[in-house]
C-alpha cells in the first residue's frame, strides 16, 4: 500500500495556523472538561490512536486516510472516550472543511502538545480522506496489561526503537485513565494538562504497588494516588528502558527533543512526502501574544 501526500498549493502556513489557533482557543475556552484537565490530553490520544494502527509489514493503517471517522474504527474498544475529542473537533472541521480528517486529527494533537507547553512538533499536511473500505480492523492498538517484551515488539511494528518507545510513552504525563473508557482508574494525583518529564520522575520516585482496581484489572498504584499501567511500569523493569527513563527524568530537554521527533514520525508513518513538501512549525497562542 502506498500513500503519497497530496500537496495543496493554494494552502499556506497561514491557513493551517488559523486552524491551529481555533483549536488552541477552544482548548482554552472549554477548560472544564474532565474535571478541569481540559481537552488537550484526549486530543493527543486521538492523534496517537489514528496513527497507531500503522503496520510496517504492509504499510497499512496510520493517519493518512482519516479512517477514525468511520464506525469500525471509532467503535474499537481501544478508542473508548475518544468520541470526546472527535466531538471537540467537529465544529472546527465544519468551518475548515477543506482540511482532510487525517490532517485535522494530527494537527489537533500537535496543537494540544504545544499549548500544554510541550516541545514544538514539525507537521506536514497532505493526508487524504480514504473510503470506509480502507478502515483497518480493530485490535492494532496496544493492550495495557503487558510487559517489556510486548512493548518492544508493539513499537517495532510502528518502526520505533527503544528510545522512541520510551519518549512516546512520556505523553502519559498528560490526562488520566478512566474506568469507563479503558477499565483503568486514576490517577487522582498527577493527572495534568502540562507536558513535562514528570511521568519519568514519578515512575522512578514513587513506591508502586501492583493491585487489582475496581474493574478487576491490574495496575500500579502509589501512596500519593498516582497510577501506572503495566506497560508503563515495564519501562523500569527492563534494564535498557530503565537507562532511558533515568536520562529523561534527569534531562527534560533530551526528553522534549526525542519526543518531538518520535511524535512526528508516529503521525507520519505510512506517508510518502514528495521532495520539497511543506513542513510547518506552528506558533503557540503565547508566541502570538494571544
Ligand atoms: C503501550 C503503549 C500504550 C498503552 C498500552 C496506552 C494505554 C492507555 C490507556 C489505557 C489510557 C487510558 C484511556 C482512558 O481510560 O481514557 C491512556 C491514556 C492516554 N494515553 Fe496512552 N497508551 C500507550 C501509549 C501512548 C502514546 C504513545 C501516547 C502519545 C504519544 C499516549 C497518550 C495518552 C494520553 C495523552 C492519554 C490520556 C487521555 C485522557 O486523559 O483522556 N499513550 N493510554
Ligand atoms: C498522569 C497520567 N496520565 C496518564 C495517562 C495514561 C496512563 F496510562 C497513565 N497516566 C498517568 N499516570
Amino acid at each position: 500500500i502506498v500513500h503519497i501526500a497530496a500537496i495543496n498549493k493554494d494552502r499556506t502556513i497561514d491557513d493551517y495556523q488559523r486552524i491551529y489557533n481555533k483549536i488552541a482557543e477552544k482548548i482554552r475556552e472549554d477548560d472544564e472538561y474532565d474535571g478541569y484537565i481540559g481537552y488537550g490530553p484526549v486530543l493527543v490520544r486521538l492523534g496517537w490512536h489514528s496513527s497507531g494502527t500503522y503496520n510496517k509489514e504492509n504499510n497499512s493503517g496510520g493517519s493518512y486516510g482519516g479512517t477514525y471517522r468511520f464506525k469500525l474504527e471509532n467503535s474499537d474498544p481501544s478508542n473508548n472516550g475518544l468520541q470526546n475529542a472527535a466531538q471537540f473537533l467537529d465544529p472546527i472541521y465544519k468551518e475548515f472543511n477543506w482540511i482532510s480528517h487525517g490532517d485535522l486529527y494530527t494537527l489537533g494533537a500537535v496543537c494540544a502538545i504545544q499549548e500544554a507547553q510541550g516541545p514544538k512538533i514539525k507537521w506536514r499536511p497532505g493526508r487524504v480522506d480514504l473510503p470506509e473500505s480502507a478502515t483497518p480492523e480493530n485490535g492494532r492498538l496496544p493492550d495495557a496489561v503487558n510487559g517489556a517484551d510486548y512493548v518492544r515488539k508493539f513499537y517495532a511494528r510502528l518502526r520505533m526503537n527503544d528510545r522512541e518507545a520510551v519518549a512516546l510513552t512520556g505523553a502519559h504525563c498528560l490526562g488520566r485513565t478512566h474506568l469507563k473508557n479503558s477499565g483503568f482508574d486514576g490517577p487522582w494525583g498527577a493527572a495534568s494538562s502540562s507536558f513535562t518529564n514528570e511521568f519519568f520522575i514519578n515512575l522512578l520516585n514513587e513506591q508502586w504497588k501492583l493491585q487489582k482496581n475496581a474493574a478487576g484489572n491490574k495496575q500500579y498504584d502509589s501512596p500519593k494516588g498516582y497510577m501506572m499501567l503495566e506497560t508503563d511500569y515495564a519501562l523500569i523493569q527492563d534494564p535498557i528502558y530503565l537507562k532511558i527513563v533515568k536520562e529523561y527524568a534527569n534531562n527534560e530537554a533530551s526528553f522534549f527533543k526525542d519526543f518531538a521527533s518520535s511524535f512526528q514520525k508516529l503521525l507520519e508513518n505510512g506517508i510518502d512526502y514528495p521532495k520539497g513538501a511543506p513542513e510547518y512549525i506552528f506558533k503557540t497562542l503565547d508566541d502570538q501574544d494571544m
